[in-house]
C-alpha cells in the first residue's frame, strides 16, 4: 500500500494551519488574532491566514475546544440526604461510589454489644483505597437504613443491591493500624489453599487461594488467626484472607497429623536474591535405589568438568591394591572415623559389613572453595544440616516414573546391589520398582517442602536436560530463598 503525497499547496496550507493553531494557543483568542491579522493584511502569508481562520472548519474546532475546556469532568455525587443528622460529632458520613469492584471489607457482629463492626479492610481494596473507612469503625446506617437490627447478611445483601454511591454512617473505631509500620515479609506456601473448601475462614469470598510453591507477600498481620496477603506480582492490589502460620499449627496439626508436613508455611524471602555458584544438590536415593541419581550426576560432571564437581568419600575399610587415597575414598582407620562422628564432621555415613563410610562437610567445602557446583547425593534427614547460608543448596529430588514406565524403560538396566561390591550387577525386579516407588512417595510427604525441583526420569534424555535447564535458571536467574540466607 502506498501513502497519498501531499501536493505542495496542501503542504503550504497544513503549516499555515500549524502555525495558526500555535498562534492560537499562545494568544488563547481567536478573534484577537484574526483582528490583528487584519490590521496586518499587507503580508500575502498573514492574508493567507487569515482567510484560514475564518474557515468554518477551524471555527469550530476552536469552539469546540473552548466548551471541552470550561466543562468539568469530576464525579457528580448528588446532594447528602436531609436525614443525617451531621450534628452527631462523632459520627462520620461516608460516600462511596461503587463500581463493579468489591467494597474490599468484611463486617462482623459485636458479640457483646450487637454492634455491626467493620472486620477488616482488605488490602489495596476499594475501601481501603478510599481511605475513609477502617477496621473497627461502627457501621450506623448504609443509605440511611439504621442497621442495628440487621444481620451482617441483610447489610450485605442491601450493598449488593445498591448501585451508585452508598452512604454509610459510621462511628469511627479508635484502633489505630498498626499493620502499616510491618515489614515487608514474603512467605512460600508449602500446601495448596482454596478458602472454598475452608469451613474456618471467617469470609470465603474475602479469601485468597494459593498453590504450593506461590510466594506470598504478607500485607497484614493484625490479627493472629487471618493474615491478608497477596500473591506475588499478582496485578490486583486487593488482599485476600490466608490462614496465619500461629493459625494453621493450632488447627490443622492438632487434628490433621497426617497432613503435618503439608500444613506450614516458612519464612521464604526478604527479597530476591542472586544464589551463590556454591549451590549443591541433593538426588533421591531410595533404599536398594537405582532412580537414576548417579547417571544423572556422572551425566552433569561429563558435561562440564570445570564447572561441577564431586565429593570423596571417607571410608574406614582397608584400601585395596589399585585404589589410592583421595581418589576413590579418603582412608582413615575405624577409631579416627568414630572421632569424626564423634565431632559432627560428616553430613552422613553409614555402616556396611563392619566398615564405615561417609561424607565429610570438610570435602564438601573443599569443592566449594574450588568455585564448582558440587554435585551430593544424600538422604534426605540431611538437607536439613545443610540448608544453611554457607551451602545455600538447590534441592533436587529424582523421582521414578509409574510402575508400567519403569518396566519399560529399565528393561536394559542392571542395578548395583551394594556400594562397594562393584560389578555385582543384575536386573531390576518387580520388588526393585515396588520399593523404589513406596520410598519416594514417602520422601515426597516427608521432605516435600524443601525440594526446590522435582524431576521424573522417565526418559534418560528428557530428565537430563530438565535438570541441565533448572540448573541453568539456578545460576543465572534470581530466587526466593529463606531470609537468613541474605544476612551473611
Ligand atoms: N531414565 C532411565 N532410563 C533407563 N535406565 C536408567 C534411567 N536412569 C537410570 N538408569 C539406569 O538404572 C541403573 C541405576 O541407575 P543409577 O546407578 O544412576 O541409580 P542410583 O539412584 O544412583 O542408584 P544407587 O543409589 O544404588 O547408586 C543404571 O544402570 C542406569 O543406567
Amino acid at each position: 500500500m502506498f501513502e497519498p503525497e501531499l501536493k505542495p499547496q496542501q503542504v503550504k496550507e497544513i503549516n499555515l494551519l500549524r502555525c495558526c493553531l500555535l498562534y492560537y494557543i499562545m494568544y488563547g483568542y481567536c478573534l484577537k488574532l484574526s483582528e490583528q491579522l487584519e490590521i496586518k493584511s499587507a503580508n500575502g502569508d498573514i492574508k493567507e491566514l487569515a482567510k484560514l481562520l475564518e474557515n468554518p472548519h477551524v471555527k469550530s474546532l476552536l469552539s469546540v475546544h473552548d466548551t471541552v475546556a470550561q466543562k468539568r469532568y469530576d464525579p457528580e455525587l448528588p446532594p447528602l440526604p436531609e436525614y443525617l443528622n451531621i450534628e452527631q460529632s462523632s459520627v462520620k458520613i461516608i460516600r462511596l461510589v461503587k463500581n463493579k469492584e468489591p467494597l474490599g471489607a468484611t463486617i462482623r457482629r459485636d458479640d457483646e454489644t450487637g454492634a455491626i463492626i467493620v472486620a477488616r479492610i482488605m488490602r489495596g481494596g476499594a475501601a481501603d483505597r478510599s481511605g475513609l473507612i477502617h477496621s473497627g469503625d461502627e457501621v450506623k446506617e448504609v443509605n440511611g437504613i439504621p442497621v442495628d437490627d440487621k444481620k451482617p447478611e441483610d447489610i450485605i445483601r442491601i450493598l449488593a443491591q445498591s448501585q451508585g454511591a452508598i452512604t454509610f454512617k459510621v462511628v469511627p473505631g479508635l484502633k489505630e493500624d498498626a499493620s502499616l509500620r510491618e515489614p515487608k515479609v514474603f512467605l512460600r506456601a508449602l500446601f495448596d489453599y482454596d478458602p472454598r473448601n475452608d469451613s474456618a475462614i471467617p469470609c470465603k469470598e474475602a479469601g485468597l487461594g494459593f498453590k504450593k510453591g506461590s510466594i506470598l507477600q504478607i500485607m497484614s498481620q493484625e490479627d493472629a488467626t487471618w493474615w491478608q496477603a497477596k500473591l506475588d506480582g499478582d496485578a490486583n492490589p486487593r488482599a485476600g484472607l490466608i490462614p496465619s502460620k500461629q493459625f494453621q499449627e493450632r488447627h490443622w496439626v492438632g487434628f490433621l497429623l497426617s497432613f503435618r508436613s503439608h500444613r506450614d508455611i516458612f519464612s521464604a524471602g526478604f527479597a530476591e536474591h542472586l544464589w551463590d555458584v556454591s549451590v549443591f544438590f541433593f538426588f533421591f536415593c531410595p533404599g536398594p535405589s537405582g532412580v537414576g541419581m548417579n547417571e544423572l550426576k556422572r551425566k552433569l560432571l561429563i558435561s562440564d568438568p570445570q564447572h561441577f564437581g564431586v565429593t570423596i568419600p571417607h571410608t574406614s575399610r582397608p584400601k585395596k591394591n589399585q585404589e589410592s587415597d583421595g581418589v576413590e575414598y579418603h582412608f582413615i582407620s575405624k577409631h579416627l572415623f568414630e572421632a569424626d562422628i564423634h565431632n559432627n564432621k560428616f553430613v552422613e555415613y553409614g555402616e556396611y559389613k563392619g566398615n564405615y563410610y561417609g561424607t565429610s562437610l570438610d570435602t564438601l567445602r573443599g569443592v566449594l572453595t574450588k568455585k564448582k557446583v558440587c554435585l551430593l547425593d544424600v538422604q534426605p534427614h540431611a538437607i536439613k544440616l545443610l540448608r544453611t547460608a554457607e551451602f545455600k543448596p538447590f534441592v533436587v529430588f529424582v523421582k521414578p516414573p509409574k510402575l508400567e514406565r519403569l518396566r519399560e524403560t529399565r528393561k536394559n538396566a542392571k542395578i548395583i546391589s551394594s556400594k562397594d561390591d562393584k560389578g555385582s550387577a543384575r536386573p531390576f525386579t518387580e520388588e526393585d520398582f515396588q520399593e523404589m516407588l513406596n520410598t519416594a512417595e514417602m520422601m515426597e510427604s516427608q521432605y516435600g517442602h524443601l525440594f526446590e525441583k522435582v524431576i521424573v526420569n522417565d526418559d534418560l534424555t528428557t530428565a537430563f536436560s530438565e535438570l541441565q535447564s533448572a540448573l541453568k535458571r539456578v545460576e543465572t536467574g534470581t530466587h526466593w530463598v529463606p531470609v537468613s540466607w541474605t544476612h551473611s
